[in-house]
């Protein structure tokens, strides 16, 4: 089904919410079920283990914000397979706790929780100054943490707006500055990542204080790139397409009506996965990537592009519209 029709008939399906018909009203119930992969699928499926050879990153130390969830965890996870002692921090010490003891258990390398609100400078600095007990100054650093909501903006408050503004932008320049001036003051280098998204570039309607505020961490982190490289301190950038998780989905299609549409304009056919960003992730932060540095790339199956050419509507065209289509064409010859 074309992509239009299908958004039709989902928003229709929710539109009857107001007539009283029973319909999923949140993304985890079952009504609107998560949409099937796209038939192209098939050609692209994504590989799950992690690709550096064992032991890349044994003896070294990894600072994960939000890392107790989602593409946090996937990329701790895999930090932790390959040797990495692990620092995992955001607000729910809970959540860290549960994450911290389930990859321990699985990789047998240490995951240590630590409970931060990156909105909070000093909380950061007291975050830090636990881990410095704890671990010493960590090797690699990925700023993840981040919050979102989908929203028209006529209806954001300057709270909503400074809410997100603070997770994403001030978090990743808190964490980052100070990690920076540590580093710096005991002569070690690192190798940072930041995850941003595809619409960082672009902007994007309804998602305004994050569009504007990942652009601010891309702005940050290729500044730093070429101030800091001369202390050993690398920065890399992360985009990544839409992947399922719970923190995303929940707060961006909260209904499950967009899912579908939004899959047919991504030409590998399927949503991403946490494990393929935590592949890109380590190689960026590995011995392999040490001339990487400044890079910014997009990991989407293409739908960045897809959605930007002019012309990319034309895939819906049948072969037999084509006939037509190209006789009108060759009948202007001479014209
Ligand atoms: C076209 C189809 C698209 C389909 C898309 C589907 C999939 C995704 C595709 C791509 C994804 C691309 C990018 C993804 C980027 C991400 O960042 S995803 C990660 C999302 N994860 C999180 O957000 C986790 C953390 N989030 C939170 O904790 C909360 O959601 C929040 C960010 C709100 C922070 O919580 P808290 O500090 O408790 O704040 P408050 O609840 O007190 O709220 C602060 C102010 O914000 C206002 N607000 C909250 N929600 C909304 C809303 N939905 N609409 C408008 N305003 C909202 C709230 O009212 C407060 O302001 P006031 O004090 O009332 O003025
Ligand atoms: N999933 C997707 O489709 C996409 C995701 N991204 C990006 O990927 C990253 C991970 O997102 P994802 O895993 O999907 O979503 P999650 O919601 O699972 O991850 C967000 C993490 O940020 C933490 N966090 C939020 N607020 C704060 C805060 N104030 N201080 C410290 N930590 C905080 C949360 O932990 P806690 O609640 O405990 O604080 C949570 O672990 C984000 O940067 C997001 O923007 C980008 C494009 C697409």
């Amino acid at each position: 089904m074309a992509a239009g029709a299908v958004f039709s008939r989902n928003w229709a399906l929710l539109s009857g919410l107001r007539y009283g018909r029973k319909v999923r009203l949140f993304h985890s119930s079952s009504l609107l079920r998560d949409a099937p992969p796209l038939p192209q699928a098939s050609f692209f499926p994504p590989s799950e283990g992690t690709m550096l050879p064992p032991h890349s990153f044994q003896n070294r130390v990894a600072f994960i914000t939000g890392g107790g969830t989602g593409l946090g965890r996937a990329m701790t996870h895999g930090l932790s397979e390959l040797g990495a002692t692990c620092v995992i921090a955001s607000r729910k010490l809970d959540v860290l706790q549960k994450t911290a003891e389930e990859i321990t258990a699985q990789t047998g390398n240490k995951v240590f929780p630590l409970q931060c609100d990156v909105r909070d400078p000093q909380a950061v600095t007291q975050c830090l100054d636990q881990m410095e007990k704890l671990t010493g100054l960590p090797q690699v650093v990925i700023n993840n943490a981040a919050g979102n909501f989908v929203s028209p903006s006529e209806r954001l408050s300057p709270n909503g707006w400074r809410t997100i503004v603070d997770i994403v932008l001030n978090g990743t320049a808190y964490v980052t500055l100070e990690l920076g001036k540590r580093l710096i003051q005991q002569g070690k280098g690192a190798a940072f990542v930041a995850i941003t998204t595809i619409y960082a570039e672009s902007g994007s309607g309804f998602v305004v204080p994050s569009a504007s505020a990942k652009a601010g961490v891309e702005a940050l982190y290729k500044s730093l790139t070429s101030e800091w490289g001369r202390y050993g301190l690398r920065f890399n950038i992360i985009q990544p397409g839409p992947i399922r998780t719970k923190g995303a989905f929940s707060r961006l299609d909260p209904t499950g009506a967009f899912e579908e549409s939004m899959l047919g304009r991504i030409p590998a056919g399927r949503l991403g996965t946490p494990a393929e960003i935590k592949n890109l992730a380590l190689y960026m932060c590995s011995d392999y990537a040490t001339w990487m540095s400044g890079a910014v790339v997009r990991l989407d199956g293409g739908e960045y592009v897809s959605m930007a050419g002019e012309f990319n509507d034309l895939r819906k065209v049948t072969s037999e519209q084509w006939d037509l289509i190209e006789s009108m064409i060759r009948k202007t010859k001479g014209s």
